[in-house]
């Protein structure tokens, strides 16, 4: 058979049991504190205990304040996540499973320490109460959310009961421009294809624009897989991925290693796999992307003016925009960098890696914020808040007038004490722009680190390129 796709062929080689839905094995199971808790209980009243709790890895993230710094066992912002915390922990304990706590090094985001551990690997099929559990498709694992009954079900089987996706091309041409990053390639993704165009599938990224990208940048694509519809998304592994993986804590070691890479070399659709689903989008022309509305398809050029509903043919599209446009407080025809923005965040699972951090910094140096602006920058993990203090880019963004956090989800879900005040609006490197994702009445405009670094300077949206 030489037309089979990637997705395919890693889901044959964990079929369990196939079925209306299949039963496939899953080799590494995600943990964080919000999604867990309850699953943990479940298995308690039916009398049965964590099967593999060495492919479980946990980590605090979602609940954690970011103002404390490594203080260890600080609590958090209110009684729930006080308590979701200490449920985690007790539950990790009794199960003997790896966790990651407030203050301690391997701490982070949940999608940020799987990759940095050398924890997610090629080939792998992955899970986490978490739908961008997408991120680590970068990798060409299969990684998608599942709910709380579904962790609970991997939990006591390391198993899990689902159907098997349908498989989506989304093949990404052209070489972008300088100043174009991932973030906006993926935003001008969805803009195109919509944020229903992946539903139900497995989207398989692929194409000179996507082999172009680091590592960091194909997890910022597939992170946001699913803010097009999709399960999650992955890309082919190739030697940017093996580079990245080679020496990591986790990854293979020696004669291993070989033998891993023999295997990961084979991991890539066939040339003339079929798939259910295929588009093709170029992304040679697209200049930076800021979104305008409250989903992130609702995104244009930083260069283009605040769109105008009864221009648009659709009536469920025009409705949708003119809620949005209400929401977000915009007027059709508003150049987007006129947009004046309250708030910049740098963070979240989708760009808050040390690529992420660096290139923000490059536009913030030797600059100062506008006096308008409150600005705050989260790493994605302690290891990575390590290392860009280790790179002096703390300095950079504090001297620039950024608040410098210890790691977590943060200003992303709001959950956690940093949040938007109603009305305020943010410029956020986040993957979701719903109302009040950021806070009640929030208002948030999804960017790239660059054009968020940019837009703290300018006060208002801004391109990196504006300020040379
Ligand atoms: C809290 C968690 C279950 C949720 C998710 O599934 O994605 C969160 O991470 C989010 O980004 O909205
Ligand atoms: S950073 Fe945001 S999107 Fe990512 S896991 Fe946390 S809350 Fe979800």
């Amino acid at each position: 058979m030489n037309r089979t796709t990637l997705v395919d062929r890693i889901w044959e080689r964990h079929l369990v049991e196939p079925g209306e839905t299949d039963l496939i094995y899953i080799d590494l199971h995600l943990l964080h504190e919000v999604s867990s808790p309850q699953a943990f209980e479940a298995l308690r009243s039916a009398g049965r205990v964590v099967r593999r709790p060495d492919l479980c890895v946990a980590t605090a993230d979602h609940q954690v304040p970011t103002l404390i710094d490594g203080g260890g066992g600080a609590p958090a912002v209110d009684a729930g996540g006080a308590r979701q915390l200490l449920l985690q922990a007790g539950n990790c304990r009794e199960a003997g499973i790896e966790l990651h706590p407030l203050g301690s090094p391997g701490q982070g985001i949940v999608h940020v320490i799987g990759p940095q551990m050398g924890l997610t690997q090629p080939g792998m099929t992955i899970v986490c109460g978490d739908s961008h559990t997408a991120t680590h498709g970068a990798f060409g694992a299969i990684a998608f959310g599942i709910g709380t009954s579904e962790v609970e079900h991997v939990l006591a089987t390391q198993t899990l009961r689902t159907a098997r996706p349908r498989t989506m091309a989304v093949t990404v041409e052209g070489t972008v421009r300088p100043g174009v990053t991932a973030k906006d390639l993926v935003l001008a993704v969805i803009a195109r294809a919509g944020t229903r165009a992946g539903v139900g599938t497995l989207v398989e990224f692929r194409g000179a624009a996507i082999r172009a990208l680091s590592m960091e940048g194909r997890m910022t694509v597939c992170n946001m897989a699913v803010e097009a519809g999709a399960r999650s998304g992955l890309i082919a592994p190739d030697d940017t991925t093996f580079r990245y993986l080679e020496g990591r804590e986790r990854s293979p070691r020696g004669r291993l290693w070989e033998r891993a890479l023999d295997h990961w070399r084979t991991l890539r659709s066939d040339d003339d796999a079929v798939f259910d689903r295929e588009v093709t989008v170029d992304v040679s022309a697209i200049a930076p992307q800021v979104s305008w509305g409250t989903n992130p398809g609702q995104t244009t050029s930083v260069d283009a003016a605040v769109p105008d509903p009864s221009g648009m043919a659709d009536p469920a599209e025009r409705n949708a925009a003119e809620r949005a446009l209400e929401y977000m407080g915009l007027t059709p025809g508003t150049a987007m960098r006129d947009i004046p923005i309250d708030i910049v965040f740098i963070g979240s699972c989708t760009n808050s890696r040390m690529e992420d951090l660096r290139a923000a910094a490059e536009v913030l140096r030797g600059r100062r914020i506008a006096s308008s602006v409150r600005a705050l920058v989260v790493p994605g993990s302690a290891l990575v808040k390590r290392q860009a203090e280790a790179e002096g880019l703390d300095r950079v963004f504090t001297a620039a007038g950024f608040e410098w956090r210890s790691p977590g989800c943060s200003m992303c879900v709001g959950i956690n004490g940093d949040t938007v005040a109603p009305g305020l609006r943010c410029a956020s490197t986040s993957n979701r722009n719903f109302e009040g994702r950021q806070g009640p009445g929030a208002r948030t405009h999804l960017v790239s680190p660059e054009t968020a670094a940019a837009t703290a300077l300018a006060g208002h949206l801004a391109a990196a390129d504006d300020l040379v």
